[in-house]
């Protein structure tokens, strides 16, 4: 929902401090990133400015205003700044980008050589990074000779051969077909866990975020929509955007009390509630998740106990694997996840009218 307060969280003492605000004419990004030691995803759909972000924190577009630290550095802002290569940053985009010609072991080397490192240290240096990606044995090779996976391997050994103290990441694994991309994954993984600096990686991958970050923060529209852990994000997404990229519904509306028990009023329904949330009180502002899990699914009224009962219009249908996530709309918006045998059970084709039931016990709610 955008318009929401950023929400920020318990996380460690911000390393990275920036305020990068870009204006390329139709978008301006106006984003506060913070990033502690560790990793930190910036998620967002398309065009939210994820790469601009990158691209401002490495001196690479100018900001129209505000400022990049690093500990106690400051790159840009208070009329200074300091020009793209006097930055401590490693980059690695979606592409590795390698020189053709050299070889992987050159490749990597040619960063400390360009910072004045010599020959043989540089070699040194480059053959102790390929090690540390799994690839010394292919260190004389070319990039046309290795796979995509290996080949983005050695890219992110290049951007650390140069020790930097800010490493960026634009979506480093959205190039490798799905197999390469969760061993690459599961690689990068391991050699940023001993990386020591602040690390910034975007991504379009709930999986990518969940299994490689520390923070993430959700760009929307070139605005920061909400950061926190993972936990603390699926636990209480505070957009639409956010809720389905962690795989939840979210509605919003406002806490009322009936006799007995809670709800909350939604713009044209009520959603009847186990427990009224810790920290709210009648009229305010609520967030309510449903896993689509727990949405039940009927072709005629069924006889349930489940309090929310809703006649809703299929949408349409999405399948991953066994699983099918059925999108509705009517008195609520929801989406429900059912296996495909369900779905034949049921017979559910898109413009069906179906019966939707949600136990009051589902319902996950938290102050807006
Ligand atoms: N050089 C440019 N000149 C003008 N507009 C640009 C330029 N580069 C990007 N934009 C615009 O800025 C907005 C943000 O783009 P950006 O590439 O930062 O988004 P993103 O979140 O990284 O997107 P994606 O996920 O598609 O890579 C988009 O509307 C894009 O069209």
């Amino acid at each position: 929902m955008s318009g929401a307060p950023a929400a920020t969280t318990g996380i460690p003492a911000a390393v990275l401090d920036a305020h990068v605000v870009v204006d390329r004419g139709e978008f301006v990004l106006d984003a506060e990133l913070r990033a502690p030691l560790g990793v930190t995803a910036l998620l967002g759909p398309n065009g939210s400015g994820k790469t601009t972000a990158l691209l401002g924190l490495a001196g690479l577009v100018g900001l129209a205003r505000g400022h990049v630290r690093l500990g106690e550095e400051q790159w840009e802002g208070d009329a200074r700044g300091r020009a793209p290569e006097q930055r401590s940053v490693g980059l690695v985009l979606a592409e590795p980008m390698l020189f053709p010609h050299l070889t992987l072991l050159d490749n990597v080397a040619f960063g400390p050589r360009a910072r004045g490192m010599p020959r043989a240290r540089a070699r040194e240096r480059a053959r102790e990074e390929l090690g540390r990606v799994g690839l010394a044995d292919l260190a004389r090779r070319r990039p046309g000779e290795v796979s995509s996976g290996q080949a983005q391997r050695a890219a992110l050994a290049r951007a650390l051969a140069t020790d930097p103290e800010l490493l960026l990441l634009d979506e480093p694994l959205s190039a490798l077909d799905p197999e390469t991309r969760s061993r690459t994954r599961a690689d990068l993984s391991h050699r940023l866990r001993d990386y020591p600096g602040v690390t910034v990686l975007t991504t379009h991958d709930p999986l990518d975020a969940l299994t490689l970050a520390d923070q993430l923060v959700f760009l929307e529209g070139g605005r920061v929509t909400q950061t926190g852990t993972p936990g603390e994000v699926v636990g209480r997404p505070r957009t639409a955007y956010v809720a389905s990229l962690v795989g939840l519904n979210l509605l919003s509306g406002i806490l009322v009390q009936k006799d007995p028990g809670w709800a909350v009023r939604l713009a044209s329904s009520e959603l009847a509630l186990a427990d009224p949330p810790a920290g709210a009180g009648e009229g305010d502002e609520v967030w309510a998740t449903v896993n689509p899990e727990a949405v039940a699914l009927f072709t005629d009224r069924p006889e349930t106990s489940a309090r929310n009962l809703w006649r809703l219009t299929v949408d349409s249908v999405t399948v991953t694997g066994q699983r099918a996530r059925i999108h509705l709309s009517g008195e609520v918006s929801l989406v429900a996840e059912v296996t495909l045998g369900a779905v034949a059970a049921l017979g559910i084709t898109t413009g069906q009218q179906l019966w939707a039931a949600v136990k009051a016990t589902e319902i996950h709610t938290y102050p807006a």
